[in-house]
């Protein structure tokens, strides 16, 4: 019975179904797992069992042999390290990116791990192991030159991680993927950019009926967390900013619309960084947006002003300009 529950839970990822195991987990390559949180309490009793994970990664790769790598930002999914011999934690929040340093550390990590464990493996997770894992873990088949091109490595890990092919289905976790490439080849320069105009389209009735607002967070780089710089309330379906938003770092947009219940929900959002942006107009179609609301018609649109600001602000960014 709990073994056909901890299958609904996996949904479409590959399990690990050999000499008596069956765990939400998949080799990527002979040196690297995606797998689901190792869990306790109720919570193993739909997900990998902490328990049933300590044995299988010992009995096949001896007790110092493997590194479990804790990309939660959940509390829920925190465990004493005690738990595993070798336990790395790069936490990053469900559904988000993490910073470009973050990958770019937890790749360094799992380099020197394998460097000095040659016939070790990566056991990497986050709460399913599949989002976030596989940002990681696509960024470190790029970084260890497993793969050049950025789409045979997406491809690799969905394909090796489930059987859908739908591996990375967010769309700002496959951009971070792309920045990443970018940043291995030249780490980005500091780049503040104001953002001057909103406007959305293809939103139909929802932008007629509804008030709207559009939620900026930002991660100046550096910054361990987004914080919440500007709410912007758009009637009609657009806006050009009497004070445009100076941003720095990694910025989340998020769009919402009030409910008829006076409620704000999310209507979709996504993550781009300040970095790569140029100036002038950026378009981010459905296909661009995370977690796009099944009311929102796939023709939207949200069209961004940004202009690059020459030598930005001394204080790192996020702030108005008066
Ligand atoms: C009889 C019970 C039947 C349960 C059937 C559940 C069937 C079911 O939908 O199970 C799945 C759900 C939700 O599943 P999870 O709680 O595991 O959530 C997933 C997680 O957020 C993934 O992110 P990450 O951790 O990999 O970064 C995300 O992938 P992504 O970031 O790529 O979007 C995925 O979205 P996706 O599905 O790909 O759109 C989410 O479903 O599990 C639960 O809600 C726990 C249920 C706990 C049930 C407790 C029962 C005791």
């Amino acid at each position: 019975m709990l073994a056909t529950v901890r299958g609904w839970v996996s949904k479409r990822k590959r399990r690990y179904k050999e000499n008596g195991y069956n765990l939400d987990l998949a080799y990527i390559t002979d040196h690297i797992i995606a797998m689901g949180a190792p869990s306790q309490g109720t919570t193993g009793l739909y997900r990998n069992p902490m328990a049933k994970v300590q044995k299988f990664l010992t009995e096949r790769h001896g007790a110092g042999g493997y590194c479990v790598y804790n990309l939660c930002s959940e509390e829920a999914y925190a465990y004493k390290p005690y738990k595993f011999e070798l336990v790395a934690n790069f936490p990053f929040d469900d559904h988000q990116v993490p910073s470009l340093r973050l990958v770019q550390a937890f790749c360094e990590h799992v380099a020197k791990f394998l460097t000095e464990h040659p016939k070790g493996v990566a056991a990497v997770h986050c709460k399913a192991g599949k989002g976030r894992t596989g940002i990681m873990i696509t960024c470190y088949l790029l970084y260890s030159g497993q793969f050049q091109d950025v789409q045979q490595a997406l491809d690799f890990y969905a394909t090796r991680r489930t059987h859908d092919g739908k591996g990375i289905t967010n769309a700002s976790q496959e951009r971070y993927v792309h920045y990443f490439a970018r940043a291995m080849r030249a780490w980005p320069q500091k780049r503040v950019v104001a953002l001057q105009a909103v406007r959305m389209e293809g939103l139909g009735w929802i932008s007629e009926s509804n008030r709207g607002s559009l939620v900026l967070r930002c991660r100046p780089t550096g910054a361990p967390a987004a914080h919440k710089v500007a709410t912007i309330h758009i009637s009609g379906g657009g806006k050009a900013l009497a004070a445009p938003w100076q941003l720095e770092g990694d910025i989340k947009l998020e769009v919402s619309r009030f409910s008829r219940r006076k409620k704000l929900s999310v209507l979709f959002s996504a993550w781009l960084h300040s970095s790569y942006l140029e100036s002038g107009e950026l378009t981010l179609t459905w296909q661009q947006l995370d977690k796009v609301a099944k009311l929102v018609p796939k023709r939207v649109e949200l069209h961004l002003t940004f202009q690059v600001v020459p030598d930005g602000p001394t204080n790192g960014g996020h702030s108005a300009i008066s």
